[in-house]
């Protein structure tokens, strides 16, 4: 079995209460925004920083962030893998946009996602815990 990859997600609302997921250019499922942390990164909400920073060109609230819990799920792009969480609602400065490798965004009703493709740590794990 291969060691799970960790990484840190962000869950950010709009002021209907919908959330953000992004799309990863070559993939078909949207997922959190986030990732694996970098040896640089001093801690979780560095990883958040710096990850929403590249990824949506916002800046992070620090005083806004609150751990939600930790979550595993099969990974969503690497076959035989497994993605383990760490899960946190957070608060942004400026209009997410698309950057570096993320070819899209959306935005959906955790209560009811519709149609859109979504990885299974996002789907099973946060939004239908929100
Ligand atoms: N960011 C993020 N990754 C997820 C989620 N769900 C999920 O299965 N993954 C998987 O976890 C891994 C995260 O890698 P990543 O590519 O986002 O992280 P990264 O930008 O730091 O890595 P890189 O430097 O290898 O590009 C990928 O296999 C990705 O598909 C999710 O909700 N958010």
């Amino acid at each position: 079995m291969p060691k799970p990859i960790r990484i840190v997600v962000a869950v950010i609302r709009d002021e209907t209460g919908r959330v953000l997921l992004v799309r990863k250019r070559g993939a078909t499922v949207f997922q959190q925004p986030g990732g694996k942390r970098d040896p640089g990164d001093a801690d979780d909400v560095a990883t958040l920083a710096r990850e929403l920073r590249e990824e949506l060109g916002v800046a992070l609230v620090a005083d806004s962030v609150r751990h939600l819990w930790r979550a595993s799920a099969p990974a969503a792009n690497e076959p035989g893998y497994v993605v383990e969480g760490e899960v946190y609602a957070v608060a942004v400065r400026g209009a997410p946009a698309a950057c570096a490798e993320i070819e899209a965004l959306c935005w959906v009703d955790p209560a009811d996602p519709g149609a859109v493709p979504i990885a299974r740590l996002s789907r099973e794990h946060i939004l239908s815990r929100l």
